[in-house]
């Protein structure tokens, strides 16, 4: 597969005060964007951000309500995502069975979350849900231009109301509509999940229960993405860097700003926005799951120098103690493992604490999990 190579990314932590706590330099994105000011901490070495190639890619489109009513169309779509995953592991889906409004209404929430002002961001930063504002209190250099909002999501619990619950817990009751929407919304992409991990089990030629059985409980994360307009958007200022979702699934729902591009035949190519239509994309764990025959999608994010952008990434995991690793039926007789097998959360600990995601992750996680086994 095409790739690039990008340096490691410097992972700097905020230093601590005298009680041990992390002294984190905020920065406030609408003064920020107000006077047009982009502080050193958020340019990118030059490498992620080289030029794009002004084209668009044409990712296959899946008609979900077609496939699962329709045993031919779905075959016909196994066949169209297999030679994309293949290629590059992006596609995108549609008439996944919301109200076509229901996804500019839960952007529109999205918008509103964000407006809050930053000491109620900063109050509501937690470990794995809440707000992050440009992940400084993760990291002192080489920041995202963006604030995200964060909480999990747990495919197979009993708790009708456990988006609403968290959003409760972190916005409070004035944001009951908004965690009553995100509720709705991630029950949606958790049904969405189901057939897509059909779909993709049957373009792989696997028993069609495989992934799903795997899944059933899946502990994923939903993130809401916010991107402010940024002066320096061309000229080192990333909302993401190059990189692969170290997770199995990505399901992006984009706002029509656009920003978003793989990397697919050895060139940068925008993600046109379409509306009510999910860009899927394979991430690097479900790429150990096919035994590397399918691609964790490489991509990366601009920004606006006029407007905010906005999306939403639900990211899809196995429970963290599920040990990753390919079905027979993908590994020929000759044929050796791409990866080893590992614990979902052993990858997802590494990219919190020893490497930052980037266009590297897995084969990093590997050599490093490998050199300090040797070492033990
Ligand atoms: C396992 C994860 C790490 C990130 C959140 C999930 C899936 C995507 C990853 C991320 C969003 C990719 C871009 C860089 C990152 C640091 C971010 O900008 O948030 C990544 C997340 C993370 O490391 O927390
Ligand atoms: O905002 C987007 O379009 C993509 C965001 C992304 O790649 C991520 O959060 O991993
Ligand atoms: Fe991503």
């Amino acid at each position: 597969m095409a790739t690039i190579s990008t340096p490691s990314l410097p992972f700097c932590p905020p230093p601590k005060d005298q009680k041990g706590e992390n002294k984190v330099e905020f920065f406030d994105f609408t003064s920020l964007a107000k006077e047009g000011k982009v502080p050193k901490e958020f340019i990118w070495p030059t490498e992620n951000w080289v030029k794009s190639s002004g084209e668009n890619i044409e990712l296959p489109l899946i008609d979900i309500g077609l496939i699962k009513s329709d045993e031919s169309a779905m075959a016909k779509a196994a066949e169209i995502v297999r030679e994309a995953c293949i290629k590059h592991g992006a596609f995108e889906v549609t008439n996944i069975g919301v109200d076509i409004d229901f996804n500019d209404l839960v952007l529109q929430e999205t918008g509103n979350i964000f407006k809050l002002p930053l000491d109620k961001k900063i109050s509501a930063i937690a470990k794995d849900a809440g707000f992050s504002v440009a992940h400084a209190e993760r990291y002192t250099t080489v920041l995202p231009w963006k604030e995200t909002f964060t909480f999990m999501y747990n495919h197979n619990s009993k708790n009708e109301t456990q988006v609403i619950d968290v959003v409760d817990s972190l916005l409070g009751q004035e944001f009951q509509q908004t965690g009553l929407v995100y509720q709705k919304y991630c029950d949606a992409m958790n049904d969405l999940t189901k057939v897509l991990l059909e779909l993709l089990a049957i373009s792989l030629g696997v028993d069609r229960k495989h992934y799903q059985s795997f899944f059933e409980d899946a502990v994923s994360m939903m993130r809401c993405n916010f991107y402010p307009p940024c002066s320096a958007n061309l000229s080192g200022a990333l909302g993401n860097g190059p990189h692969c979702d170290p997770i199995s699934l990505t399901l992006l729902l984009q706002d029509q700003v656009g920003g978003l591009e793989v990397f697919a035949d050895n060139k940068w190519l925008a993600v046109p926005p379409k509306p009510n239509t999910f860009v899927i994309n394979i991430g690097d764990t479900f790429m150990a799951l096919t035994n590397g025959l399918y691609k964790s999608c490489l991509h990366r994010v601009f920004v606006s120098n006029k407007v905010e952008r906005k999306s939403l990434t639900f990211f899809v995991s196995p429970r963290g103690d599920k040990t990753v690793s390919p079905p027979d039926e993908l590994l020929g007789k000759e044929e050796s493992r791409k990866y080893p097998d590992y614990k979902w959360n052993e990858l997802y600990q590494f990219t919190q604490k020893t490497r930052r995601v980037d266009a590297h992750t897995l084969d990093s996680f590997v050599a490093w999990r490998s050199s300090s086994d040797a070492s033990n």
